[in-house]
């Protein structure tokens, strides 16, 4: 079965409903027992639709970590389910799992994690070739081309702004062409001038290449480069808001009690 959901694009009109890249069905994550239990998420559905940007904000300790830890196959739900395409990942063995994750599922932290060793080009390679699969040149020639980093490749991390450090982390995350990739603020350590080099990056990622990403963020600004943004308080969704302003995004998260 596809699940799909609606959205609508700038100009306001309806959109073609596309299939969901990843989503949570009424999922539920409690952390630890009796009198002690958290409910970190309780209660979430949403999807994440092929090919569109979304952010998600909440104030601290709302579970914004939580859901994309359990989207993603990081976390196991209490209950509900976590599902990549048409995949609930509580039906795999933990095999499946990490292939499904290795294959189709796209990860960038706030500490960039390149391998100081290695130049750029060898950094965006390394998933593949630790697959044992040969790059994709057409693919990477693209990316290489989005990224704008092309006379950058030969450096190595350490001869690169952290801008560019983080676009060629992106860049390694969208190297294997996975269905979604997940993004836990990672522009968190980016001065604002970097952290828009980086947005627009993954903007153009999503809008020229037809990746799919979600982002955790603290920052309005970050979540403004978004299609949408979804808010989180308590575990549950609290809202969401289509074409972001950072002054709309601010309005609704003061509306969350920061
Ligand atoms: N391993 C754990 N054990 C116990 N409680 C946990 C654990 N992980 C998360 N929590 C709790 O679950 C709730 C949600 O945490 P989560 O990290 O998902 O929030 P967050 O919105 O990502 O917060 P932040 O913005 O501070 O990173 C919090 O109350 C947190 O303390």
């Amino acid at each position: 079965m596809t699940t799909t959901a609606t959205h609508t694009t700038t100009t306001g009109t309806a959109a073609e409903p596309r299939p969901a890249a990843a989503q949570a069905v009424d999922l539920v994550r409690v952390h630890g027992r009796g009198p002690a239990a958290v409910r970190a998420l309780d209660g979430v559905t949403v999807a994440f639709e092929e090919g569109r940007f979304t952010a998600i904000m909440g104030p601290s300790g709302s579970g914004k970590s939580t859901l994309m830890h359990l989207v993603s196959g990081l976390d196991t739900p209490t209950a509900g389910r976590a599902m990549i395409g048409d995949v609930d990942l509580a039906t795999l063995s933990d095999k499946a799992l990490t292939r499904l994750r290795r294959d189709q599922v796209g990860f960038v932290f706030q500490q960039f994690n390149l391998v100081p060793t290695l130049t750029a080009r060898e950094n965006i390679e390394l998933p593949q070739r630790l697959a044992g699969r040969r790059p994709d040149d057409a693919w990477g020639r693209e990316l290489v081309d989005v990224v704008g980093l092309g006379d950058r490749l030969g450096h190595r991390p350490s001869e690169m702004s952290g801008g560019q450090q983080q676009r060629v982390a992106i860049a390694r995350a969208l190297a294997g062409r996975p269905r979604i990739v997940f993004g836990d603020e990672p522009t968190g350590n980016l001065d604002s001038h970097t952290g828009a080099e980086v947005l627009d990056f993954l903007r153009r990622a999503v809008r020229e290449l037809d990746q799919t990403v979600v982002m955790v963020t603290h920052d309005p600004t970050a979540a403004s480069y978004a299609d949408r943004v979804l808010f989180l308080a308590d575990g549950r969704i609290a809202g969401e808001l289509a074409d972001p302003t950072p002054e709309a995004v601010l309005d609704r998260m003061a509306g969350l009690g920061r």
